[in-house]
């Protein structure tokens, strides 16, 4: 295994008749030796694309490939030492399962007997044993798709790329091989990189997750930094689910506390929000912003002895999903949804207190969608800075 380095990667499609399409723009991502990254966006914004190119399936217009200390772009597929698990499955049609997942190992000069093993161990992991006698249009769409993540999981590559690896399979036996492909690229040091629209398999999987939108890559960081430190208003609509809620508002001095006052959709105040001590150094008083509230961090009713801001609202939804309930409260003429963990018996039409804990609240400027505060982490420096005595800026 190797690390990657991706370091300005741009592709740029040209098609005759039609305008270039830059899929993938000045890319740069250092993966580890050994770490797994997840690759997420919104459909089309150049997740295929640019595994493409580090498998050497589509040409670099501009930038390196690196493995380790070896540029690999200007290599052919072959030379690459890549091994990549292809979305639409490109398997052989006339060679068994198990040939089809033998075939690099066997090219390679591996001995048969080595090779059968580790065909049966790899076999054995992805539940397939049973199909290995069979051809590839014998086979459903999920047994094909794990044939393929077979037949790249079974190579000794220096790098492993997986494109919606799991896609086709039902939610039980996914969740299942999640943990144990996890488990398999831990022990053996495997340097991955996979593609998915299943945001639990990413937070699952992944050491880090690459964030993009329209070919540019917007954040790389571990699951919790981006639910926590979003770094830009795309990532923080992005990651989580269910997504947070995005208001409009503008901070303002309310008798020597910083707050922002949130507005309805017609401009209206529709409620307030003081700031956690120490916001004022992050946003100047005036400022208009995006306001987001993860839902999973709102308080709803009791707060349990805990001191936040609360505002009241009317309860328009309540859902209990069986583990967690969605409720959805409107204050001042703004939609809010709140996820708790418990069943909480919040009757539609009644009135409720909505506690708006700090690490709930994000600002972003509203001109460049760049984050401006996170309230977990203002209200953790106050607290920090309480604790040794410190001044707070309020
Ligand atoms: N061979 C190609 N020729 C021309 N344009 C292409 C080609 N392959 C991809 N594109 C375009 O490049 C952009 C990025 O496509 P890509 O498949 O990399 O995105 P994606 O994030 O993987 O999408 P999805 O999640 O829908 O699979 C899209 O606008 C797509 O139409």
């Amino acid at each position: 295994m190797a690390s990657l380095t991706l370091d300005r990667v741009t592709k740029v499609y040209q098609q005759k008749d039609l305008p270039p399409t830059r899929a993938v723009k000045d890319f740069s991502l250092s993966v580890k030796d050994g770490e797994i990254i997840g690759l997420v966006g919104s459909s089309g914004c150049g997740k295929t694309s640019t595994l493409r190119m580090i498998a050497g399936l589509e040409s670099v217009t501009e930038g390196t490939i690196r493995v380790g200390d070896r540029p690999i772009h200007h290599l052919k597929a072959a030379e690459r030492n890549v091994a990549m698990a292809f979305e639409g499955y490109a398997l052989y049609p006339p060679l068994r399962v198990s040939d089809n997942i033998a075939f690099s190992l066997l090219r390679g000069r591996m001995p048969k007997e080595k090779a059968s093993e580790r065909v049966r161990m790899i076999a054995d992991l992805l539940e397939i044993s049973d199909i290995l006698p069979l051809y590839p249009p014998n086979l459903s769409g999920g047994q094909q798709q794990r044939v393929s993540l077979a037949r790249a999981l079974v190579r000794d590559a220096d790098v492993f790329l997986l494109d919606e690896p799991m896609s086709q399979l039902e939610p039980h036996l996914r969740a299942k091989l999640r943990a144990r492909i996890k488990d398999y690229l831990i022990e053996h040091k495997m340097t991955s990189v996979f593609v998915t629209h299943d945001q639990t398999e990413a937070m699952a999987l992944a050491d880090r997750i690459a964030v993009m939108s329209e070919g540019v890559l917007q954040q790389l960081g571990s699951p919790v930094e981006l639910k926590e430190r979003p770094t830009n208003l795309f990532v923080a609509s992005f990651i989580g689910e269910p997504t947070m809620n995005l208001l409009k508002g503008q901070t303002a001095d309310d008798g020597g506390t910083l707050q922002v006052v949130v507005e309805d959709e017609q401009g209206r105040r529709a409620f307030a929000i003081p700031l956690p001590p120490g916001a004022r150094g992050r946003v100047p008083n005036g400022k208009r912003v995006h306001v987001g509230l993860r839902p999973h961090k709102l308080i709803v009713g009791e707060t349990n002895g805990r001191s936040v801001p609360r505002v009241y609202g009317t309860v328009v939804s309540n859902q209990w999903l069986g583990d967690q309930t969605y409720v959805g409260i409107e204050i001042g003429g703004c939609l809010v949804l709140a996820v708790a963990d418990q069943h909480v018996k919040a009757t539609v039409d009644t009135q409720v207190a909505l506690g708006l804990a700090p690490e709930a609240l994000h600002l972003f400027d509203v001109e460049s969608e760049i984050a401006l505060l996170h309230g977990g982490d203002v209200a953790a420096e106050s607290q920090t800075a309480l604790l040794h005595g410190g001044d707070v800026a309020s």
